[in-house]
């Protein structure tokens, strides 16, 4: 079975971006390319990327009006990302028409509070409850919509998943080991994550900022 790490290579420049995914090209499955990489080369760099061969996971978090959500979707038709995402909180008709609009094997996710959040920062937006109660409000509004599955951090991927068996599960805020979270409130590690029912991981400074990318991949495989 190929891994279910996909390392988020998280630059703005091609080249970078290009060495990171060839040096890691063998025990990764897959790749994550989000806002950083895609604001600095578009739709062309993605495909260059794709063109080494792994399953491309296209983050571009979209969050909008129905309509303008769907028309993005169709214009990235043609790169057929094995993962897309999109913003769980765009409601219902949103999700539906950003589905309908993607390749259909392509799973489309949404993503439910970032990992980067907790509690405080959810209240300073309006939304009183916990990080737990929020993903699983929008890990139903995803499921009602015939979304493919949600990202959320490890610590709900559980409860999550116990409303939603077939549900694709998207787990970043992963840390190897305790230490450096950076800019990450809710981790977990990587071992503990898939134990709690992740169906992939997102990994990316501890893959990418290590002096031997594809060691540090391998290390954290070889917990799993
Ligand atoms: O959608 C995501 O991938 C995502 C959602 C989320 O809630 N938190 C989160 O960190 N991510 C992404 O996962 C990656 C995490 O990177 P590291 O913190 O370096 O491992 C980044 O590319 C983020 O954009």
């Amino acid at each position: 079975m190929s891994s279910p790490i996909f390392v988020a290579i998280d630059t703005p420049d091609l080249e970078r971006a290009r060495g990171l995914a060839k040096a890691i090209k063998r025990h990764a499955g897959g790749i994550k390319l989000g806002l950083e990489f895609f604001a600095a080369n578009g739709p062309a760099g993605v495909a260059e990327i794709a063109h080494l061969g792994l399953p491309i996971f296209l983050d571009l978090k979209l969050h909008d009006i129905p309509n303008t959500v769907a028309k993005a979707v169709q214009a990235l038709r043609y790169l057929e990302p094995a993962v897309l995402t999109v913003h769980g909180a765009g409601g219902q008709a949103m999700l539906e028409e950003a589905k309908a609009a993607a390749p259909a094997a392509t799973r489309v996710v949404a993503v439910t509070v970032l990992t980067s959040l907790d509690e405080d920062d959810l209240a300073a937006t309006g939304v009183n409850g916990s990080p737990h109660d929020q993903v699983e409000r929008l890990a139903r509004l995803a499921k009602s919509a015939g979304l493919d599955g949600i990202v959320c951090s490890g610590n709900e991927v559980k409860a999550a998943r116990s409303g939603w068996g077939s549900g694709f599960f998207v787990v970043p805020g992963i840390r190897p080991v305790e230490g450096s979270s950076a800019d990450q409130k809710r981790v977990m590690t990587p071992r503990k994550a898939m134990d709690a029912g992740a169906s992939i991981l997102v990994i990316g400074r501890p893959v990418t900022a290590a002096v031997d990318p594809d060691e540090a991949l391998r290390a954290i495989a070889a917990t799993l």
